[in-house]
Formats: structure tokens, sequence, C-alpha cells
């Protein structure tokens, strides 16, 4: 335990040194963390193949290649996110500097979850160094393979004060949670992410919650019913379902709810033939708690297609249960796992109604041909994320942020928004000692005439492009000068 508070004060004492501050700096650690993937690519597939049964093309798309995108836009945008941005001001201040300023957090600490233990530890690590903070990094302790990988490698390449790596289970993490940090980004179980709010606020330490839930998946009865099916397929058994956005459960119109139980097994054969436990393509669950938590949600359902499991291997076939009852268990809570129930509903109406009815899901996914019924979704219904007639896609789109609402988490990140989340803006005013008549106006002893003045020098705003400032500027001047004759 003494090594965890060594850590998390030896990246404090070393962020204080300022070093982290200049932008050379942050290019050079961005470009270790990227040498650091390429030149691991075995290292990290063999300890993903250990935790997870991970084949290489799931490592390459759904854990590195998204990193190496992630590093090359920071690389290449962080002049402009560092840079002042200046924004409209007062006529109050319209001769000063006004501008807000991207400052680095402090020391923050990331912590992981086991079912992509690489992305979710370096995604973040990546916007967080970028803004310049200090980072401790916790991976997940189930994925165990990946977190001694990481805690290895990262000093190798890293500066080793600044971004240090603790490792270890529950008695490690609460004891990391008593000590201050400038910001947590957790990623893991709602439940887990209660603990970690409470300890962050006997420090006022901000949070970021990248949680999970159930993300429906509504399929229309106006819609392409084979490409639904196997993007629907793909995004439920990936890694053995183990995603945080994978859809949790389909509600489908009555109509052809047989239809797309049909065309769902059908997808399921073309990706994993029909023993998917031999196939190098499908995934494995973590550990046996996690299998047994998974069939003990099947416990007294009718299983329709798959069901069958290997408890030596840590294997769960690719599983579907039609016409589920909304109050069956495995309705209950996020599944996380390779199995796909389907409840039935009589319509849009009704799959609105369903949604609203639960937590905020972190990511929704209608699959439709009409435009209107689309539309109507995403404004009657809240999500962190929305995919229209795919699932998951919306988790690769770097401009876009990804989090989640209510129960399904706080703040989002990737792309600047990691950035941003790792960053304070701050409001910075430059003033200099001139045009003094132009502040005169708030000074004491206050009149009519000088409230009045200050009420619309205050009260006007004005666009921060070049030629509107300087045309503001000019004014200003003339303002000034007027001010000066009555007041000073
Ligand atoms: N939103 C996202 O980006 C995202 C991504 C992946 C997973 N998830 C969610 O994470 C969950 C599964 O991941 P998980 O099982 O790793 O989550 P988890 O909450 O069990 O663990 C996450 C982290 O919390 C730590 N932890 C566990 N128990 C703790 C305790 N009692 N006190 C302090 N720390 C503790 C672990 O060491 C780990 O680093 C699912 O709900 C899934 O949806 C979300
Ligand atoms: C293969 C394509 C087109 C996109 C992959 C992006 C994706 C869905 C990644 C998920 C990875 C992840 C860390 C999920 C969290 O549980």
């Amino acid at each position: 335990m003494k090594g965890i508070q060594q850590a998390v004060a030896g990246a404090r004492m070393a962020y204080r040194t300022g070093r982290t501050r200049p932008l050379a700096f942050r290019v050079k650690q961005l470009k270790a963390l990227q040498k650091m993937l390429t030149e691991n690519e075995d290292k990290i597939f063999q300890a993903l193949k250990k935790d997870l049964h991970k084949s290489q093309f799931d490592v390459a798309i759904f854990e590195v290649v998204g990193l190496q995108n992630e590093i090359t836009l920071a690389l290449n945008k962080l002049p402009d996110w560092t840079a002042p941005e200046f924004v409209s001001k007062n006529m109050l201040t319209i001769m000063d500097e006004v501008y807000i300023h991207r400052e680095p957090l402090g020391v923050v600490l990331i912590m992981g979850a086991w079912n992509y233990p690489l992305a979710l530890v370096i995604q973040p690590l990546i916007g967080a160094i970028a803004a310049g903070n200090a980072v401790v990094i916790k991976p997940s302790e189930v994925s165990e393979n990946m977190a001694q990988l990481l805690q290895k490698l990262l000093p190798q390449y890293l500066d080793k004060e600044l971004y240090p790596v603790v490792n270890g289970a529950v008695p490690e993490t609460t004891e990391l949670l008593k000590l201050q940090f400038d910001h947590i980004l957790f990623t893991g179980s709602s439940s887990v992410g209660k603990i970690v709010m409470e300890a962050a606020a006997k420090h006022l330490t901000p949070v970021t919650l990248e949680l999970g839930g159930k993300s429906p998946c509504y399929i229309n009865k106006n819609c392409n019913l084979d490409v639904a099916c196997r993007r629907i397929a793909w995004a439920r058994y990936v890694n053995c379902g183990q995603t945080c956005i994978a859809p949790d459960y389909i509600l489908c119109d009555e109509g052809i709810h047989d239809k797309v139980v049909q065309k769902l097994i059908e997808s399921i054969k073309m990706f994993y033939g029909d023993d998917p436990q031999t196939s190098p393509d499908y995934g494995r669950i973590v550990n046996r708690h996690h299998l047994s938590r998974l069939l003990s949600l099947l416990e007294g359902l009718k299983v329709t297609h798959g069901g069958d499991y290997n408890t030596q291997q840590l294997y769960l076939a690719p599983t579907i249960v039609a016409n589920v009852d909304p109050n069956a268990k495995v309705m209950q809570e996020e599944i996380f796992g390779p199995v796909l129930p389907i409840v039935p509903v009589a319509g849009a109406e009704d799959a609105i109604n369903f949604i609203n009815n639960r937590d905020k899901p972190l990511a929704l996914y209608i699959f439709t041909n009409d435009k209107k019924l689309i539309n109507r979704m995403i404004a009657e219904t809240s999500s962190g994320g929305v995919t229209v007639n795919d699932c998951m896609i919306h988790y690769s789109i770097s401009s876009l942020p990804f989090g989640g609402i209510g129960k399904s988490g706080i703040g989002a990140y990737h792309g600047k928004f990691t950035f941003e989340t790792f960053s304070h803006r701050r409001a910075c005013v430059i003033k200099s000692f001139r045009m003094e008549s132009l502040n005169s106006v708030r000074y004491p002893p206050a009149t009519e005439s000088k409230l009045k003045w200050t009420r619309w020098l205050l009260m006007k705003s004005h666009g921060s492009s070049r030629m509107k400032q300087m045309m503001i500027g000019l004014l200003g001047v003339l303002i000034a000068m007027a001010l000066k004759f009555y007041f000073l």
C-alpha cells in the first residue's frame, strides 16, 4: 500500500516540476506511446488471447486501430487545441485581450475495465497526456495479463514518474481512491461507479464515469431484416458479448419476430459456423464468476438457440432467447455476455414507452427505413449515443463525444472531448493601464449617468472575428474619448 502512496506522490512531484507544460514534451510522450503499440503488437495480442481469447483481427480493429487514430489526431491537433481561444467581449473590455486558456488539471486517475483492457486505459490516457496531466493508471485486475503487460511496458516508453501504473484488486483500489486526484475517469459498472464517485466527493474531485447498462435495439417492420440481423449479431457476439455498447436486447414488431430469430441464427452460423466453440473468431467469457452469472440469467428461460457451455473452456455459445417476458431476470440487469433476448412490441410507440420506462441507456439502436420514425425516436427517447441501422459504430467516430447519461454515465470522451475532459478552461482577461476613461464609469461616486453608461458597456456583446474586433476597437476609442470628456 505504501507503494501506491509513493506512486501518486511521485506523480504529483513530477507534475509540479512543470515538465508536462511544453507541447514538445507532450508530443514526445504521445509518439512514445505510438511506438509502444507498434513495437509490441505480438505481446499485446498474446495478453488479450490469454485474457479473453481475442482473435488477431479483433485485437487490431477493436483495441489498437482506434488508439493509433486517436494518437495521430492528438499529434495533428495539439497546437489548435492548446491555442488561446479568443472570445467575444462586452464594450467594457473591448480594448482588452479576452480568451480561454486550456491548462492541465494536474494528477488524474484513469481506471479501466477488463473487457477491452488495452483500449479503455490507453484511449483516455492519450487525451490526458495531450492536455498536459500526470496520470495514475489503474488497469482492471480481471484481465490480469494485460494489467501486467501495461505495468511492464508503459514505464519503458513514457516518463516513469508522471505516468505510474498501479495494479491490484479491490483493497489496492480502495487505498488508491483515498488519495487526492484532480480528476478521475472511471470505466466500469454503475455499482463501482458509485463507490468511485463517493470517494471522489471526499476531495471534491470531479469525475467522468463511463458506465454500462442495458442498450436497447428496436427493429421496425419497415427495414432490411437481413442486413439488420447481421449487424446486430456482429455487435452482440463480438468479444463474446462483453462490450459496453452491445445491443443488450431486441424490441421488435410482433409481426417480424420469428423472421428476426431465423435471420439472427443464420448470421451466427455465417460468422462462427455450426460449432462456435471451434471458431477462431469466437471469444470466451472472462472468468468462471461471469460465466455462472450469465447462466443464472438463463435459468427458467426456454433458450431458442445456443445456450450450451463449457465451464473448463469458459465457453458460452451465441444464445438467443425469443419471446421474453419483460419481467424476466435477463431483462433486469446488463447481460454483458453472448445472450440476446427478444421482446416483441406492438410497434414504435410501445418501443418508445418501453425504453423510457427504464434507466437511460449508454446506446440506443434503431433499425428502420422510416425517416420520420428515426427523428421521432431520437426526439422522444434519451441515451448516451444513438446509431441508426447499425450498432456500435458511433464509438469509432472520434468527432463524436462518447459517454452515457443518467445511470449510464457522467461526462464523455474520445478525440478532442478527451482533451477537454482533462483540461481546465481558464478564463483570462489581460488589460492594459490605458483607456482609464472607459473604466471610470464604474467608480464611485455613483451617478445616474454612470449607471446608464456602465449598463450599456456591460450589455453589449460582440463577435470575436478580427475585422469585427478592429471596428469595435475603433468605436471603443471614440467612446473612451467621449467618456474622458464627461467623467475624468
Ligand atoms: N462506458 C464504457 O465505455 C464502458 C466500457 C467498458 C465496460 N463498461 C461497463 O463496465 C462494466 C464491466 O466492467 P468491469 O466488470 O471491469 O467493471 P467493474 O466496475 O467491476 O470494475 C472496473 C474497475 O473498478 C475496480 N473495482 C472493482 N470493484 C471495486 C471496488 N469495490 N472498489 C473500488 N474499485 C473497484 C476494478 O479494479 C476495475 O479497475 C459493465 O457494466 C460495462 O458496461 C463501460
Ligand atoms: C470495427 C468497427 C467498424 C468499429 C469498432 C469500434 C468499436 C465498436 C469498438 C468498441 C470498443 C470498446 C472499447 C467497447 C467498450 O466496451
